[in-house]
């Protein structure tokens, strides 16, 4: 069974962009909890446009014991402002799981992994960190990563596999080398001990395909196409309420 975990950064972001608390994060949690998600995903960022500090931790008390939480970020983004670094929120609030992804400042979206060849060494502490705090530690990689092997001897738990290519090559119409290249990267990673997480534009379309290639995916965190069909599947629903209200 692949756990689904629902990233609620988008619900924030329509929230930060005429201020006040609609829509309410807390409610749109509850109600994927109630919907059945066996999780749910924030990427709370230094420049604050999604998923902020104090979300991370009202969702903290409201999920627990409850489902999974899963908190994305860059360990090495320093504290900013309000913004107090990932290790700093994971000690607040004790997450089930931390993604680690290297975004850079600025970035619109996350668009690509760690190098786990080069990047181990710097990674390594910042885990042991992590892991102290009893959190599950996955690092977001590439279809072409390679060291699983030497990552889980530093004690990453998972990877979670970068699928926006896969997204792109499939809404053009063929994705089977990408898909061919994922399903190796997790068998890799499998046979190395690592569980394999997946994510990025997923979505009703391309979900299906990429679950049948990749045997044992432990949790796809979805977002953005989720929370885009959420509106095209609840609007006429809605007008139709305010139709109601109206007659
Ligand atoms: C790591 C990853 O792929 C997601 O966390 C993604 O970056 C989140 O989406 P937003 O760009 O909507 O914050
Ligand atoms: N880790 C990926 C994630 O949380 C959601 O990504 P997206 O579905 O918003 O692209």
């Amino acid at each position: 069974m692949t756990v689904l975990s629902v990233n609620l950064n988008k619900i924030a972001v329509l929230r930060n962009s005429r201020g006040g608390n609609e829509p309410d994060i807390a409610t749109a949690a509850n109600t994927c909890i109630d919907a059945g998600c066996g999780g749910l995903t924030v990427h709370p960022r230094p420049d604050m446009r999604h998923v902020r500090p104090d979300d991370v931790r009202v969702l903290a008390g409201l999920l627990r014991g409850r489902v999974e939480y899963n908190i994305e970020g860059n360990p090495f983004a320093p504290a900013r402002g309000e913004y107090p670094g990932l290790l700093e929120l994971a000690k607040e609030v004790r997450p089930t799981q931390v993604t680690l992804v290297p975004d850079s400042d600025g970035q619109i979206t996350s668009d690509h992994g760690f190098d786990l060849t080069t990047d181990l060494p710097k990674l390594s502490p910042i885990v042991a960190a992590f892991r102290e705090l009893g959190c599950r530690v996955s690092v977001f990689v590439g279809a072409d990563a390679k060291g699983f092997a030497e990552a889980a001897a530093a004690g990453i738990q998972r990877i979670e596999l970068y699928t926006g290519p896969y997204a792109e090559a499939f809404a053009r119409g063929d994705a089977r080398i990408e898909l061919a290249a994922f399903a190796d990267t997790a068998q890799r990673a499998q046979q190395a001990g690592l569980a394999v997480n997946a994510g990025h534009d997923l979505s009703q379309a391309n979900l299906g395909t990429f679950k049948s290639a990749i045997p044992g995916l432990a949790e796809v965190s979805i977002g953005h196409a989720l929370i885009g069909e959420a509106l095209y599947q609840g609007l006429s629903n809605t007008v139709r309420a305010y139709l109601d209200i109206l007659s």
